[in-house]
């Protein structure tokens, strides 16, 4: 059996990140930028005003009170190249720019807010309250590097730098598959043997939260030519496929049956509980598809253990997994060795310390123990019993 470290390293080795393409701005939150980024003006462009008020020279402020004839009033966006000299004041506003001649601003609530003349009580020594061009990126400055992922601030940034279109490499698009003849759509009604499909919504929310664009198929019957045509029809639009069900020893397995015929894809027994029966593989040569377990538990672990790395690897990024914490077990814990399992279980944080609790049910039907859980226990494989106290591994879900 192979250790989950080398099956998901097998996969990796196989996958290529995805070309890059240039997206209108907005379109590109959530992808990774594959350029660089460089600001082509100062930011900000000009000096101005960090506050609502007057912009004076300081000279004027030396015997205070003092009262100045107003001459300009420059609000943010003026165009007009205004200036003042000494003994006159100039109304500005936050973000306007500082009129030729002045070297300070004193904000209004320092002043009587006159609009004609304006008397003010306290002084600004010289560059109070004005932000100078270039203070926060000079011209030429890389400001985003290749790599990075496009939260908020780097869209902004990438706004601020006049950059209307990125180059990136897109979110994969992962479309999610069930098959299986028990499997009907929630919300219709299930005749005895009948159950309703989970696998593919679970897995849709789960490639969402893992950064990709989810393309649900509605589930496919046990039928080898059936599933064979779907997985053909989707290779067209597809970054990844995954499949869930018939990949273990059954007699009706047929996404195993199917895929094993030309060799695309290979079929592992990896060591780990759930998850055990893998498949991956290059549809096509060159569309990446996971085949996961039916079991939601197992198919779920799966996604997290081997897909979420994988996608990613896709768009450029370390193929890491679900974040990890080191946690006090509240119970003894009893390992399958040879296996590493992966228990749902309550993590909690109290006194300066992460705890976890493992769920009662632990089969990998049983999902209502998934839903309430917000950690997975990794018990490696080479642990037979670990006592109460015991510091552990245990993985974060995403909430
Ligand atoms: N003789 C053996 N039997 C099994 C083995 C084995 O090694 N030898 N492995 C077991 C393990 S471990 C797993 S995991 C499962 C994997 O089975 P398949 O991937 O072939 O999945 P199915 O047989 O199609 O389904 C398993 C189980 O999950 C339910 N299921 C399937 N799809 C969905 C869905 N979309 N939504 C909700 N539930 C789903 C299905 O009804 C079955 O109950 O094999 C074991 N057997
Ligand atoms: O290994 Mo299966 O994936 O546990 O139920």
């Amino acid at each position: 059996m192979r250790s989950v470290s080398d099956h998901l390293a097998a996969i990796v080795a196989r996958l290529t990140p995805l070309p890059p393409l240039e997206l209108p701005l907005l379109e590109a939150a959530g992808t990774v930028l594959a350029e660089e980024v460089s600001a082509s003006v100062d930011l900000p462009p000009f000096d101005n005003s960090a506050m609502d008020g007057y912009a004076v020279c300081a000279s004027d402020l030396a015997t205070l009170p003092v009262t100045l004839p107003v001459v300009a009033d420059i609000p943010a966006g003026d165009l007009a190249a205004t200036g003042i000299g000494p003994g006159s004041a100039a109304r500005i506003m936050t973000g306007a720019p500082l009129p030729d001649g002045a070297d300070t601003v004193v904000q209004v609530e320092w002043t009587d807010g006159g609009a004609r003349e304006v008397r003010i009580d306290r002084g600004a020594p010289v560059g109070t309250s004005i932000r100078r061009a270039g203070d926060d990126v000079r011209r030429g400055d890389v400001v985003l590097v290749a790599g990075t992922p496009l939260g908020a601030p780097q869209i902004g940034i990438a706004a601020s730098a006049g950059r209307a279109r990125l180059r990136v490499r897109p979110r994969p698009r992962v479309v999610v598959m069930s098959t299986g003849d028990e499997l009907r759509d929630p919300g219709t009604p299930l005749a005895h043997g009948q159950i309703w499909d989970s696998n593919s919504f679970m897995l849709a929310a789960a490639i969402t939260e893992a950064g990709g664009v989810a393309v649900r198929k509605s589930f496919v019957r046990d039928d080898p030519d059936t599933v064979k045509a779907t997985l053909d029809e989707q290779l067209a639009h597809a970054d990844v496929v995954i499949t869930t069900g018939g990949v273990s020893m059954g007699a009706y397995d047929v996404v195993k049956e199917v895929l094993s015929r030309g060799g695309e894809v290979e079929f592992e027994k990896v060591a780990m509980r759930p998850g055990k029966p893998q498949g991956f593989g290059l549809l096509d040569g060159r569309v990446p598809i996971f085949t996961l377990p039916g079991n939601p538990v197992s198919a779920y672990v799966s996604f997290q253990v081997f897909v979420r790395p994988a996608l990613r690897y896709l768009q450029g990024l370390a193929p890491e997994g679900l974040p990890s914490v080191t946690a006090v077990s509240e119970t003894p814990l009893t390992g399958v060795v040879g296996l590493q399992q992966y228990l749902r279980a309550e993590l909690t944080f109290a006194d300066g310390r992460y705890r976890v609790r493992p769920a009662s049910a632990q089969g990998s039907h049983q999902t209502a123990a998934l839903a309430s859980a917000s950690g997975l226990i990794v018990l490696p494989a080479d642990v037979a019993e670990l006592p109460a106290g015991a510091e552990i591994e245990v993985l974060r879900l995403p909430s």
